[in-house]
């Protein structure tokens, strides 16, 4: 038993310097085979599938800009297996088009059709870029995936999960509101890689402790142009401040920003512009078959109601504009049993709730409706039969992303749009964009009324009026929003009719909106006031402004006037005092972080080199010293671990308000559970987590 023990070591350093060979050979091979910058390696001669791969001799390498497969590119055994495992075998476009260029480290502008690969296009330079570093807990954040939705995070975390499952990197996903925010507090510092939402990064930027990303070697925009856009501005803008310049930056969408201060807000460096669709004849996935039926809004509903009864063994995701409608819609068919499982998403559920609604509905027969909260970049395994968009879109993008929930990678799909006469123009815009939808007509005869049924259910459920009500008033307040007045003008809406198409026995008053003044607020002698800040009353027992007591008195007027430049000067010096304040007070801070940092790393040194050392001693004294060096070796293993043979359960962290559960489990199989796969060698298992090792 000692023996073997002595032999996991040696094999523990066998595998550390076969790593650091296959990392200094995937460099060379990756310098050897770099395309030119701005060239597109899809317009490359294809490396044929037999070809050799790799070092050809001394100083050659295959090439890897124009091949196919992933095992053809200059990647990590860990990142080709995870590949493997997950049945990655050949490229998708945007996958051959962008991976030569960003596994070189150059910032990329990724535009690709929905359901395309992008995700893959990503994950893969972050794992790669991390790996050849040699990038370990000490080293703190390495790569942030920033997200515009939870479920998307959370979707992008799993990619990263199955792709990554062999490298040894912490990973975190930090998304959603309040709560579980202080667990993760606890536990963001030991994250490699973070995927998040905006909001929630932020919030622990501002608020944790020693949480900071000044290391940060990979910055990744998935629906960058989203993320860019006003929606995201601030906190975005926030959040690109707090990290290096330094770095490389990925940016994926289906729609994706061209405009140059946007950019310009990333600190772009030369970036790869790779649109791998551009020349293609549809801006959506091939295998999607589109049709759009004008409707009158007052028959969207039965409309609606009888697709679905006409569909009842599909999966059919149905798009409507307000949260209000979404809730409405759903409470009400689920009331008239249509003969299919129904499901609702909108970004007020709780996250929990969210997750479990999205999972549940990949893989079943089920209808899902749901506001543009998933639009964008979820994959629901591929199983969406339908998309149907009840409500107009707000443009051609988001058209583009409702619909890319369908037909994705090589399957089939097909989507149908509801359209109010009134707006019909975006049709035109439509096909303007290289979208080929056709018109159909509404077959009147197969038209199965749900109004009357729908009155019916809110004499007997009285709830449901206010529901009715909210949606009425919020669908139209959301067309009296939209910015684009040649397709949506509520004027032309036939608005009556399509409160009784609700079920409402009433139109609600649409009131005009009216500024609530709020009452004045009663002054009140506050004892605790600070020093100084005493209120001036004049003669007349008028309280004085503030700035009064800085009022020039000496230029003759009876009424005292404010010396401006008085003020101003004033103004000046606290702005500049309350700077060289915040100035001295972040680099004290950064100073105090940036030693903490160094003491760790010192420490996790010091602790690899005398694990080595033990290693060198281990192999001239053999097995007596065995049974002392084991604890701690093991206690080391812990925190540090690679390796093909090793398995570390610690590889992957859930971080996230459902998965406080989860990270408890894992940081007890943390502890230290390790196996091999070696028949030679023995689990070894230390402390009283020996309970987890069979
Ligand atoms: N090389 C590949 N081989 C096989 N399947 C792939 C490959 N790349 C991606 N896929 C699959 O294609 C589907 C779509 O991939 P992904 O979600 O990355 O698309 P996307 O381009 O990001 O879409 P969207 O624009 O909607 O976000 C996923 O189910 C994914 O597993």
């Amino acid at each position: 038993m000692r023996r073997l023990k002595f032999k996991s070591r040696q094999f523990r350093q066998e595998r550390r310097s076969l790593e650091v060979q296959e990392i200094d050979l995937l460099e060379k091979w990756i310098e050897y085979g770099k395309p030119d910058p701005g060239s597109n390696p899809l317009s490359f001669p294809l490396l044929q599938k037999e070809s050799p791969v790799g070092q050809m001799n001394e100083n050659e390498f295959s090439r890897y800009a124009g091949c196919e497969l992933f095992r053809q590119l200059p990647l990590s055994k860990k990142t080709r297996d995870g590949l493997k495992g997950s049945s990655y075998i050949k490229m998708t476009d945007i996958q051959r088009a962008s991976l030569p260029h960003s596994l070189c480290g150059r910032d990329i502008l990724g535009a690709a059709k929905t359901g395309s690969g992008k995700t893959l296009a990503f994950v893969i330079p972050i794992l790669e870029k991390l790996h050849r570093l040699r990038w370990g807990p000490e080293d703190g954040v390495g790569s942030i995936i920033i997200s515009p939705t939870r479920e998307l995070a959370s979707q992008l975390f799993d990619v990263l999960n199955s792709v990554g499952k062999f490298h040894g990197f912490s990973a975190g996903l930090l998304i959603g509101g309040r709560k579980g925010v202080d667990t993760e507090k606890e536990r963001v510092n030991e994250l490699n890689i973070v995927v998040c939402t905006p909001g929630r990064l932020l919030q622990h930027m501002d608020e944790t402790p020693n949480f900071e990303c000044s290391e940060l070697q990979v910055l990744v925009l998935d629906e960058a142009d989203r993320i860019l856009d006003i929606g995201f501005k601030k906190a975005l803008n926030s959040i690109v401040s707090q990290l290096p310049k330094q770095r490389q930056t990925l940016l994926f969408s289906a729609t994706q920003t061209k405009s140059v201060q946007d950019l310009a807000r990333l600190s772009l460096k030369d970036p790869e512009y790779l649109s791998v669709h551009e020349e293609a004849i549809t801006a959506t996935p091939q295998k999607l078959q589109e049709t759009a039926m004008v409707v009158p809004l007052d028959q969207k509903l039965d409309l609606l109601w009888s697709f679905i009864k006409a569909h009842l063994t599909s999966t059919i995701l149905v798009f409507l504009t307000s949260r209000k409608q979404v809730k409405f819609v759903f409470e009400a068919f689920k009331k008239l049993h249509p003969g299919i499982p129904l499901k609702c998403l909108h970004g007020k559920m709780n996250q929990e709730k969210r997750l479990a609604t999205y999972s549940q509905f990949c893989g079943t027969r089920a209808v899902l409706f749901s506001t543009d909260v998933s639009s964008r970049g979820l994959d629901f395994d591929k199983a969406v039969d339908w998309v149907v968009q009840v409500d107009c879109p707000a443009d051609v993008a988001t058209y583009i992303h409702r619909v890319g929930r369908t037909a994705r990678y090589d399957t089939a799909g097909r989507s149908i749009l509801f359209l109010e006469p009134s707006e019909v123009k975006i049709l035109e815009k439509l096909k303007a964009a290289k979208i080929p939808i056709k018109s159909t007509k509404v077959n009147e005869n197969r038209l199965q009324p749900v109004s009357a049924l729908l009155a019916s259910l809110l004499v007997k459920f009285p709830d449901m009026q206010h529901l009715a009500r909210r949606a009425f008033i919020t669908y139209l307040k959301a067309i009296h929003k939209e910015k684009d007045k040649e397709i949506f003008d509520v004027m032309k809406l036939p608005i009556e009719e399509f409160s009784a198409s609700l079920g409402l026995p009433m139109t609600p008053k649409l009131r005009p909106a009216t500024r609530v003044l709020k009452k004045k607020k009663k002054l009140k002698i506050n004892v605790h006031r600070p020093v100084g800040t005493r209120v001036v009353f004049d003669e007349d027992g008028h309280a004085l402004p503030p700035l009064a007591t800085l009022a020039d008195r000496n230029n003759g007027d009876s009424s005292p006037r404010i010396d401006v430049d008085k003020v101003q000067g004033r103004y000046e010096m606290m702005r500049q005092k309350l700077e060289e304040e915040d100035q001295e007070d972040k680099l004290q801070a950064r100073q105090l972080r940036k030693e903490k940092r160094m003491k760790k790393k010192m420490k996790w040194q010091r602790e690899r080199l005398e694990e080595e050392e033990d290693d060198e001693l281990l192999g001239s004294f053999g097995d007596e010293e065995d049974a002392t060096a084991a604890g701690r070796s093991s206690k080391k293993q812990k925190t540090r671990g690679s390796g093909s043979q090793v398995v570390e359960l610690h590889a992957l962290l859930t971080f996230g308000d459902c998965d406080t559960q989860l990270l408890q489990s894992i940081s007890l199989a943390h502890l230290c559970f390790r196996g091999t796969c070696s028949s030679e060698i023995d689990l070894e298992v230390c402390g009283d987590a020996s309970s987890l090792a069979s």
